[in-house]
């Protein structure tokens, strides 16, 4: 348990109405009870209780600010610590003098991330679930949020326990065997690993498979928008986002720079990236902007190719088609509303059905029939079901990837029969590798690591 008290702002600086202080550690009540002008004693109040007051200096006889504080007693808190929380008038200048006068009365400032690491220190959560916490405020979009959420309440930590369990029996298993070869107990074959690990390993990439689509939910899709100059890229920008963000005329090579808008379709967050129209130029800032599609095209998750349904295929849309065939693509047929002129067949000869979407940027037309087309090609099905669980940061992927190396590298040893001290070295790695998600054997330096990138006052 941490000695010291500490403090910091929880809400965003800037004006708003309220703004919170929150103070937690042992001295918590009795060093912001004689600060505290009310008709009750801080020290007195019972558990999960508001109260009406002033914050005043003691030694100037100052009134600060008229507040509410809340008392949460340990171990019922956020960090398990008496906590409490002093809700001031919302702008800079309350919250901070409030703050100052707590600082001067033997309260420490918290670092970045210090209450949530209390909770963890603590043992009410684990890193896991730490980490969420993190997520949780940056998500960006409500499906974002609730997989964070889940995650904050223990969702991938709780799939992780029986894993864990299974290993260390096997562990336990193959210690008796090296230990006391001369006991009764069943051998541990080679048959016998394979299918504990097997089953472990199975296990372990199923949680793998859902990497993908959490990093997409809480990273967002990077959308390229390319295609032949006057093709109607701005306009898609536009008609996604549903404003006037990209300057759209009949001039072809109108857009230079790239654009950049974000947008939520079916609960998945894409950024999207308008670009310059790809073609062979002689004006030098056209060219540099074609370079720039050419760099937001090789770094796409998702590319929108966009070809007008009323031209004939162009030699470079030909290129393109080719060229992005077995990237993540989705062709646009776009100005649906025009008379059709585009060799139509010979673009579904090469692209299946689902990734070919007809539609009218100008009018507005087709939309929808895009938004699933995203939602299918980036979403195997499970992401409405609100139970799943969603691996999405990139320590945790890097450790079930580890995990399941080891536990393959068991198996394939004890089919080489290799002997069991050896393969059990395989087995306690992986079964450190899961331990290390939850935070069973973090290093102080990790941790420190991890806690930095929280905001000041988490
Ligand atoms: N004012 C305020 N609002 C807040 C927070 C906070 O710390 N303060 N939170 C901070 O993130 C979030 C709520 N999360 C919380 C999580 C656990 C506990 C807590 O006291 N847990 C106790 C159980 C309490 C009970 O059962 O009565 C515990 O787990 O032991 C409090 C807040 C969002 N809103
Ligand atoms: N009829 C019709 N016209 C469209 C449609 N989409 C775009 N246009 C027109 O096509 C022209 C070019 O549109 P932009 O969106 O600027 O095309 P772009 O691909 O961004 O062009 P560059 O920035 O030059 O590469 C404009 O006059 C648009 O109004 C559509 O769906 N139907
Ligand atoms: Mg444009």
């Amino acid at each position: 348990m941490n000695e010291d008290t500490i403090a910091a702002v929880a809400t965003a600086l800037g004006e708003g109405s309220i703004a919170v202080v929150r103070v937690s550690g042992a001295e918590a009540i009795g060093k912001v009870a004689p600060l505290f002008k009310s008709r009750e004693d801080l020290r007195e109040v019972q558990s999960h209780t508001v109260h009406y007051g002033w914050i005043k200096d003691p030694d100037s006889g100052d009134v600060l600010d008229e507040v509410l504080v809340t008392v949460m007693k340990g171990p019922r808190s956020f960090t398990t610590e008496d906590v409490v929380e002093i809700s001031t008038h919302g702008g800079i200048v309350a919250v901070q003098s409030v703050l100052e006068l707590l600082l001067r009365s033997g309260i420490r400032m918290a670092e970045p991330g210090e209450f949530t690491k209390r909770a963890f220190l603590n043992g009410r959560i684990d890193l896991a679930q730490a980490e969420a916490v993190i997520d949780l405020i940056r998500s960006k979009s409500s499906k974002a949020f609730q997989v964070a959420r889940k995650q904050a309440e223990g969702a991938l930590s709780k799939r992780l326990v029986p894993l864990k369990e299974q290993l260390i029996e096997l562990l336990a298993h193959v210690e008796v065997n090296i230990d006391y070869p001369e006991h009764d107990v069943a051998e541990v074959t080679a048959g016998v690993i394979r299918d504990h690990c097997g089953a472990v390993l199975r296990q372990v990439e199923t949680l793998l498979k859902t990497a993908a689509e959490g990093k997409i939910l809480r990273e967002g899709i990077v959308t390229a928008i390319v295609g032949r100059p006057n093709a109607g890229k701005s306009s898609l920008l536009n008609a996604l986002v549903k404003e006037n963000r990209a300057i759209v005329t009949d001039i072809p090579g109108t857009t230079r720079d790239i654009v950049e808008e974000s947008v939520t379709l079916s609960g998945i967050p894409l950024r999207l990236l308008d670009t310059a129209g790809i073609r062979e130029t002689e004006d030098i800032v056209e060219r540099i902007g074609v370079e720039r599609s050419r760099g937001a095209l090789g770094d796409a998750d998702l590319i929108l190719l966009v070809l007008s349904r009323s031209d004939a295929l162009h030699e470079e849309e030909r290129r393109l088609l080719e060229e992005l065939k077995d990237r993540p693509t989705i062709v646009i047929l776009n100005k649906s509303d025009l008379a059709p002129c585009l060799e139509e067949g010979e673009v579904r000869s090469m692209y299946p059905s689902e990734r070919v979407v007809s539609l009218s940027a100008k009018e507005g037309l087709g939309m929808e029939e895009l938004e699933r087309a995203v939602f299918k090609l980036f979403m195997s099905g499970g992401i409405e079901s609100a139970d799943a669980t969603y691996v999405s940061n990139v320590r945790h992927i890097s450790l079930l990837h580890a995990a399941a190396r080891s536990l393959q590298d068991a198996i394939d040893g004890a089919e080489q029969g290799l002997p069991v001290d050896l393969i059990q070295i395989d087995i306690a790695a992986a079964w450190e590798s899961l331990g290390e998600i939850v935070g069973d054997t973090a290093s102080e330096s990790l941790l420190d690591q991890i806690f930095s990138k929280f905001c000041l006052g988490k």
